[in-house]
């Protein structure tokens, strides 16, 4: 059962920041949970767009509601073709962060948001075209294939591997990539989604703060960190090579990339749900290394630090068991983290006040401004 850690110190950690009625995280009980279901059952049992439904309207649809939000979601796939063209200038070797961060940016002057009534549309907007942008850059930078941005695929993960590999995907992959975006759609007042309130603390629009929480997402000690797994355990050929370099890297007191949380003290609830996946994924390909890799590094973690997978850890082998490539991790969190964002902004503007703390001055003393040419 996850609790929360004692927290103090620095990173702002333990202080409560605000008020939120999206999620609770850490808290004794379910660990995690979205307005008040626990992120297990909606994994178990919802599809991504309930989910994306209940963090922007308020409550799960009704099965009339939900058809009709995945059919507007459909229709908004495409991409404006000034977008596709900048896109295709964006270099073969640039982080697919940046290529999220701009194609968001790029689109809040193409379709602004003139006022917050328009906040719920253009953040259907978003979710419908962010895996369009991920996958037209990589396509076109990496195989000089201009895709064609829209797809019959019901579900916003179903049209991600279609545009991807351009062909219909399994049943089963579809079905991970739904449990993963519903586990990396929302957690509270994180990194990226703190910046977002920040942002929209000050009024801005709601592209100016999710291109904010994009940037802040990037970094490996957040959303990064997906991608920084998978390099650690595509390093070793078998887990007896994988415990002994951990040990080695644990005496050199680096970190390890997946495991470890600022809220979480001995588990993170998403961990056993992709844990899962991934093994049923390794079974499906016949993996004999990746897997058993991953628990040995998973098993000397916990034996020598008392440090667990987060979220991230297990989502590194699922993702590489269904031919996504690495760089491309990050922003499919971006595709599901954007409902968590955008929710909290729109929670923030409706009691709004500008988010502004104080520093500890750790400066000189006041002192007597000397000019320049007698200094
Ligand atoms: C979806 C997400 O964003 S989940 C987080 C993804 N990030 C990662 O996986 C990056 C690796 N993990 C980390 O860097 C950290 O665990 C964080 C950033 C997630 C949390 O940071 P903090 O709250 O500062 O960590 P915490 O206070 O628990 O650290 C306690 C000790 O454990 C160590 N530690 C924590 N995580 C790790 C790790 N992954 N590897 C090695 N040591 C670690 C810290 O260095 C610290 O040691 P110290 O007391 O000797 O300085
Ligand atoms: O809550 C955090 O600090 C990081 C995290 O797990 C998330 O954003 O999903």
């Amino acid at each position: 059962m996850a609790e929360a850690k004692v927290l103090s110190g620095a990173g702002l950690r333990g202080q409560v920041a605000g008020q939120t009625a999206l999620s609770t995280v850490g808290q004794a009980g379910a660990g995690l949970t979205y307005r008040g279901y626990d992120v297990r059952d909606l994994a178990a049992g919802a599809e991504f767009e309930e989910v994306a439904y209940l963090l922007l309207y308020g409550e799960l649809p009704s099965k009339a509601e939900l058809a009709d939000y995945k059919h507007r979601l459909k229709a908004l796939r495409d991409l404006p073709q000034a977008l596709k063209e900048v896109l295709e200038r964006i270099p073969r070797d640039a982080h697919p962060m940046d290529v999220m961060r701009t194609g968001c940016s790029l689109l809040g002057t193409l379709e602004p948001e003139l006022t917050f009534d328009a906040q719920r549309d253009r953040t259907d907007r978003l979710l419908a075209l962010f895996p369009a942008v991920m996958c037209y850059w990589y396509r076109f930078s990496h195989h000089g294939v201009r895709i064609d941005c829209s797809s019959d695929e019901d579900s916003l993960g179903g049209h991600f591997l279609y545009l991807l590999h351009g062909k219909k995907p399994s049943d089963l992959h579809v079905k991970v990539m739904n449990v993963s975006l519903i586990l990396y759609a929302e957690h509270e007042f994180n990194a990226s989604t703190f910046t977002a309130r920040v942002c929209a603390s000050t009024l801005s629009d709601l592209y100016s703060c999710i291109t904010a929480a994009i940037g802040a997402l990037r970094g490996p000690l957040h959303g990064g960190a997906n991608e920084a797994a998978m390099e650690l355990i595509e390093r070793f050929q078998s887990p007896q090579e994988a415990s002994a370099e951990l040990l080695r890297m644990l005496e050199r007191k680096d970190k390890i990339m997946g495991f470890g949380h600022a809220i979480y003290k001995e588990s993170d609830p998403r961990n056993e749900v992709i844990k899962g996946w991934s093994k049923q994924l390794a079974d499906e390909v016949g993996d004999t290394v990746l897997y058993p890799v991953s628990e040995a590094i998973d098993k000397t973690m916990w034996e020598q630090k008392r440090l667990f997978p987060n979220a991230d850890f297990y989502h590194a082998s699922a993702y590489h068991f269904m031919g996504i490539p690495t760089k491309l991790f990050t922003p499919i969190f971006v595709c599901s983290r954007l409902t968590g964002w955008a929710a909290h902004v729109f929670e923030q503007r409706a009691n709004n006040r500008i988010i502004r703390p104080s520093a500890e001055y750790t400066g000189v003393e006041q002192r007597q401004f000397v000019p320049i040419d007698r200094r």
